[in-house]
């Protein structure tokens, strides 16, 4: 069992992550709050393998457990459900002295974390991840949101879990596709900080992965919650954990949202934009082939069809933008990135080398 102190003043929190935890979600939970009623958001797919069990969990505690689901997938990630969500919560009865608890990947982390922040004007909720996505990256920080028609995440808010309760046994179930889309977020957090941690991922294969969960874990969300102790609303070093976003968003968006998924978006937005930082001189010789062999490794993509044009569409939307100026992401090395601070105008050259 690890547990990692999240030192953010009346915000702080802790993380836990240990085999077999969702069976005494209960217990971790009851030393969290002493409301009665708990509305557990999740999505059909995560009820389904689950539900019963962490609601049999948090009865132990006597609590009052209303469980809200909506369908499974990145496009239910939007203000339609946001709005259901809205209902189901009030005809619950939730009340400001009521918690929320997000189950579920990142989808649900972010839309029910999103509802949590904004239904009565804020309820305290507990996030418990159950995607390597959401286990290394997204139930940490306190970004919270809902995918727009314009751009990925184009309404949301910072609003911190009151706890991360992390299971990675929970991971069994998780099919290969969403495996390969963690590992995105994973390998983004061996480029931009942790060379170690990328060799490990050069050393390890899909088969020999799942012995280093607790680890791999428990090293990410030690990176991340260092990193937004020091800028929570992500004005400056946050940003570095947008490595492969700028681009990665845009191919989610000009996609359909769900086509490609986020780490697999992620995963070609590293490849492309090294790609080019490597040519100009700004980043390391071999860097780029390291990368992608990695990727290839966790059957991620380096490239997609699109056009650059396609794909600046969206790129224009991207948050790192203010008035005409942007903020790129790259790497010097593995294991070591910075900012970049472009005119808006020079983006079409950091899409693809030579374009
Ligand atoms: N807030 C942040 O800091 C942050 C960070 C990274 C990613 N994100 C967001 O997270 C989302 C992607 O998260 P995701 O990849 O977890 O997607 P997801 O929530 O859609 O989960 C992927 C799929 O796995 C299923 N699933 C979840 N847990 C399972 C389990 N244990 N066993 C079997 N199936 C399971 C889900 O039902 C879904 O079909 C994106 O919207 C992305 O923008 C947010
Ligand atoms: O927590 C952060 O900060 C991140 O950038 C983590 C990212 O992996 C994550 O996808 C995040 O949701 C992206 O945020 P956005 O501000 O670019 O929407
Ligand atoms: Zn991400």
């Amino acid at each position: 069992m690890k547990s990692i102190h999240i030192d953010l003043g009346k915000d702080s929190y802790d993380i836990h992550i240990e085999n077999g935890l969702l069976d005494r979600a209960g217990e971790y939970v009851r030393n969290l709050t002493k409301s009665q009623t708990l509305a557990v958001i999740s999505d059909t797919t995560v009820d389904g393998l689950y539900g019963d069990r962490l609601e049999q969990a948090l009865r132990k505690e006597h609590y009052n457990v209303r469980r809200i689901v909506f369908p499974a997938g990145e496009k239910y990630k939007c203000a339609e459900t946001l709005l259901q969500l809205y209902q189901e919560l009030s005809d619950a009865g939730i009340t400001r002295s009521d918690y929320i608890i997000t189950f579920g990947g990142g989808v649900v982390g972010d839309l029910g974390g999103f509802a949590a922040a904004t239904f009565l004007r804020g309820v305290p909720f507990i996030q418990i991840p159950t995607t390597i996505i959401a286990q290394v990256d997204s139930s940490v920080g306190g970004k919270v949101g809902i995918d727009l028609p314009s751009g990925k995440n184009q309404a949301g808010s910072f609003y911190q879990p009151k706890g991360v309760l992390i299971d990675p046994e929970l991971l069994r179930t998780l099919p290969l596709r969403f495996i390969h889309d963690g590992m995105g977020e994973v390998i983004k957090y061996g480029c931009i900080h942790d060379e170690e941690l990328f060799a490990l991922l050069e050393a390890l294969d899909d088969e020999t992965i799942s012995g280093h969960w607790e680890d791999i874990i428990g090293r990410c969300c030690e990176a991340k919650g260092r990193i937004v102790e020091r800028d929570v609303l992500d004005l400056g070093e946050r940003m570095l954990l947008n490595f492969g976003h700028t681009i990665g968003h845009a191919i989610e968006r000009c996609y359909g949202y769900g086509y490609y998924t986020h780490g697999e978006g992620v995963a070609a937005g590293m490849a492309m934009l090294t790609g080019v930082t490597e040519h100009m001189g700004l980043t390391e010789a071999g860097t780029t082939e390291r990368l992608c062999k990695v990727l290839r490794r966790y059957g991620l993509p380096t490239d997609v069809q699109a056009s650059a044009d396609d794909l600046l569409r969206y790129i224009g939307n991207d948050k790192k933008k203010r008035g005409n100026r942007m903020t790129l992401i790259i790497l010097k090395a593995i294991g070591q990135s910075e900012l970049l601070p472009v005119m808006a105008d020079e983006l079409p050259k950091y899409i693809r080398k030579g374009e």
